[in-house]
């Protein structure tokens, strides 16, 4: 495993051990299960497809550890807002504070300004930050293959499920499809970064579509930059994307979306 993501998984180990000190998770769980207002994530992904348009996660990401800081005016409510009035399916919110500038406010700020599923962008590793998404508004989470061993999988995404969530399963070669395929999960996200080198690569995605089953939807993850990588992933047949940085560096995010997909 890289350097960069067992370093990050250290940190939300330590988080989780932090929060859970705050509050119990029953007590959080509680707070999640009273919420009775999920948006459906897959669903919405699904609606763009079946009308014969793509499916776009548009991405609210401050910064990255590869890249620094993306983007000096940073107001999460109003980037929702342009991406939910230009065509976005879903939104997808960066919650990690430490690697990405992220935080659960700019979740939940992203999402009251907007009616669009929003995903919780965070690096998962306990059952606490799974109820902690559904309590903070989130309707899917990822569960990232390489951080996670198949019964942890298993246990998130069930968790994620019983709570009404979607999960979006992320794999990035064939091994790690492997394991996300035993999931029942249709959201396949392939990330064509790669998280040991940053190396950005579509050829992640092309290669791994000959061992998609059908009833699985497959996301394009990272280095989607413009109109030409959308043309060539549509030419593949891959029809729903997740978009952060194209659309951070842009002065209005969602004007970049509906020039990108036009
Ligand atoms: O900014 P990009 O290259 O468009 O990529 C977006 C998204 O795929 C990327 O942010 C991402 C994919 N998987 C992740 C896991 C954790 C943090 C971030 C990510």
């Amino acid at each position: 495993m890289s350097d960069i993501l067992q370093r990050i998984l250290e940190v939300k180990a330590e988080e989780v051990a932090t929060a859970r000190l705050l509050r119990s998770e029953s007590d959080l769980r509680r707070e999640a299960e009273a919420r009775q207002d999920v948006r459906g994530f897959a669903q919405a992904i699904e609606a763009k497809v079946a009308a014969g348009q793509s499916g776009v996660i548009a991405e609210i990401k401050k910064a990255s550890p590869s890249k620094g800081q993306l983007r000096e005016n940073f107001q999460p409510d109003e980037i929702a807002a342009s991406y939910a009035s230009h065509g976005a399916a879903c939104l997808s919110v960066l919650t990690d504070v430490q690697f990405f500038q992220g935080s659960q406010d700019y979740l939940r700020r992203a999402r009251a300004a907007c009616a669009l599923p929003v995903l919780r962008k965070d690096f998962i590793v306990d059952s606490y930050q799974v109820v902690e998404a559904r309590a903070m508004g989130a309707d899917c989470i990822l569960l990232i293959v390489a951080a996670l061993e198949p019964s942890q999988l298993r246990d998130l995404e069930a968790l994620a499920l019983e709570l009404g969530m979607d999960v979006l399963v992320e794999v990035h070669d064939a091994a790690e499809l492997d394991t996300a395929l035993e999931l029942r999960t249709s959201l396949l996200g392939i990330n064509n970064r790669n998280l040991r080198t940053f190396e950005v690569s579509l050829q992640s995605t092309i290669s791994l579509l000959p061992r998609i089953p059908a009833g699985k939807r497959v996301v394009t993850e990272s280095g989607i930059l413009g109109p030409s990588e959308v043309r060539q992933m549509r030419e593949y047949g891959v029809n729903a994307f997740l978009v952060g940085e194209a659309f951070m560096r842009a002065p209005d995010p969602g004007a970049e979306l509906a020039r990108l997909f036009a």
